[in-house]
């Protein structure tokens, strides 16, 4: 998807990552069709930094989205962007089904859920039968 690529680059410009110097973007679509975008946000006391991936997500949701169809990620990588644990748990939440990971040259991987994070923990794993 050509049209969240381009809006992930876009918010890649935003990276606040003056401690790694590593830009990251990221956009997000809800099931609504809406665009969220995100990229990441660093701290000074590094372990607080946010990755691009769950600063898109987390305002898709916060914005009332449940769902979430396809999420790009971008930066500047020898290969196409490779996700992290946390953001790939994150993902699998909300059902993400395509995960188009991409670099500055233009190399693209699209990946599924399942091969992403194979065996993840849900919330299947733990709620009753009466509370999923
Ligand atoms: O998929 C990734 C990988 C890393 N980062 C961020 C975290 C940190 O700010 C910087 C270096 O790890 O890149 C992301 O945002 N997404
Ligand atoms: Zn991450």
């Amino acid at each position: 998807m050509e049209k969240l690529v381009k809006a992930a680059l876009k918010a890649r410009e935003n990276a606040y990552v003056p401690y790694s110097g590593f830009k990251v973007g990221a956009a997000v679509q809800g099931k609504s069709g809406q665009v969220y975008t995100g990229c990441n946000i660093e701290n000074a006391s590094y372990g607080l930094s946010n990755c691009a991936e769950r600063t898109a997500i987390f305002k898709a949701i916060s914005e009332g989205e449940e769902k979430l169809t396809a999420i790009a990620v971008v930066a500047d990588t020898p290969g196409p962007v490779s996700p992290c644990g946390a953001c790939r748990q994150v993902m699998a939440e909300f059902g993400i089904g395509q995960i188009i990971l991409v670099n500055l040259k233009g190399e693209q991987q699209t990946v599924s859920m399942a091969e992403l994070l194979p065996f993840s923990f849900a919330k299947e794993d733990f709620l009753r039968d009466g509370d999923k």
